[in-house]
């Protein structure tokens, strides 16, 4: 299913999902109050309950895992620390194969006690919190957003604390926005993001920082570009053409586009983003100057990504039927993402650009449906 098609019906999904409680405005107040009496997060608390020596492979809880992302982290993180040190989970039901691939896990991230819960009986030491709501299904449910990204982000911020946990939480290109230097933007600048979801990205940037400086918590963020896949779907944000594209050349030989064909937007192959966020996660801690950091690996227009496409269809048909909601968004993110501190500090390289890109892109979802002809 085209998901940018269907923002409206996604968001109302998340919202209606089995344990989402977050289906009216009268909940979300009583979920708030809930989840702040557990914490203990005062100045003289001693969060460091239990210890692991370094050399213990980290035992990780992947929050939100069901989503574009999730599923390819977990299968590199078990391939590097045993299939059952990495735990998936979410609050939607796992297809058979991710469920018979390694543990899955129901969490909610408005519940904290259910987090506390979870983390102490897995005795997780690594934190990668994954759920999120994005920034066009943000757009269409702003509580939905403010409530999964702003109060989810504090439940896994104190957890994490209280538990001395090793914490990432991914930024993205849309905590920068209009008044930001866009081409190129460095990490250091103006970011006065117009989108729930950007706003609450900046905040997450900001609380994970202070509580990295006030309680020594071991934060580590990076700002994805626009994530681009071929066997997982994104999830409803304003990058998610550059997905799609490729699914709809090799099904129909036709695409519509709802950017203009001239905005330039920063993008990356999922396994770059992945090993990525490996990479800054066994980042020794001295050698971080920071704890939010750019990624980049190539910037590219609709016109440009459909100029590399036709060469290897020539026939591809093209027509643009601009979003009002999402090019606004796009008009006020990067162009180019300034990426050079994590070059330098941690030696961060991307391997895939576009040329390399588009082939793989094509290869893995024709042979995917060469399969499913032959089946
Ligand atoms: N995909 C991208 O292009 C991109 C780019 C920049 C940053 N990011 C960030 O990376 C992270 C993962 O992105 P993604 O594309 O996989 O997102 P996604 O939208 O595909 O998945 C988010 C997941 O969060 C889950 N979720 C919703 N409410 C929840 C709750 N109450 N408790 C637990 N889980 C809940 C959803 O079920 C969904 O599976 C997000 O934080 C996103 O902001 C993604
Ligand atoms: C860029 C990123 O955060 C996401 N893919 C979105 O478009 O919302």
């Amino acid at each position: 299913m085209p998901v940018f098609r269907s923002l409206a019906g996604a968001a109302k999904q998340v919202l209606l999902s089995p344990g989402c409680s977050c289906q009216t405005p009268a909940l979300t107040v009583a979920v708030r109050a809930m989840s702040w009496s557990p914490r203990q997060v005062n100045t003289d608390a001693s969060f460091h309950s239990v210890s692991f020596a370094e050399s213990d492979h980290p035992r990780v809880l992947i929050t939100g895992g069901l989503g574009q992302l999730g599923v390819g982290l977990a299968n590199l993180l078990r391939k590097r620390f045993g299939k059952n040190n990495v735990i998936l989970s979410d609050i939607r039901k796992p297809p058979d194969q991710v469920f018979h691939s390694g543990p899955f896990i129901y969490a909610d991230i408005l519940d904290y006690k259910n987090l506390r819960e979870i983390i102490v009986n897995n005795r997780i030491t690594w934190l990668i919190h994954y759920s999120a709501v994005l920034s066009a299904v943000g757009e269409a449910n702003v509580p939905l957003a403010r409530n999964i990204n702003i109060t989810g982000l504090h439940n896994i911020l104190d957890i994490a604390a209280e538990h001395n946990l090793r914490l990432f939480v991914p930024s993205t290109i849309g905590a920068f926005g209009p008044t930001s230097p866009r081409n190129p933007t460095p990490d250091l600048c103006v970011q006065r993001p117009r989108t729930i979801y950007g706003v609450s990205k900046v905040h997450a940037e900001l609380m994970g920082e202070y509580y990295h400086q006030k309680y020594d918590l071991d934060f580590r963020c990076l700002r994805y570009p626009g994530i681009i896949s071929a066997d997982t779907l994104p999830g409803g944000g304003t990058t998610d053409y550059a997905v799609q594209i490729f699914h709809d050349a090799v099904k129909t030989g036709k695409f519509e586009c709802y950017l203009e064909p001239k905005t330039k937007l920063p993008m990356m192959y999922i396994q770059d983003c992945l090993r990525a966020t490996l990479e800054i996660l066994e980042a020794p801690a001295e050698q971080l100057t920071m704890r939010t950091y750019n990624i980049s690996a190539m910037s590219f227009t609709p016109e440009e990504l459909v100029t590399e496409v036709r060469k290897n269809l020539t026939d591809l048909k093209i027509t643009y039927k601009v979003d009002k909601v999402r090019q606004e968004i796009a008009d006020s993110w990067p162009m180019e993402f300034d990426d050079s501190n994590a070059r330098r500090d941690w030696n961060w390289k991307h391997e895939y650009d576009l040329p390399e890109l588009v082939f793989t892109m094509l290869n893995f979802i024709t042979n995917d449906q060469e399969m499913l002809r032959a089946n």
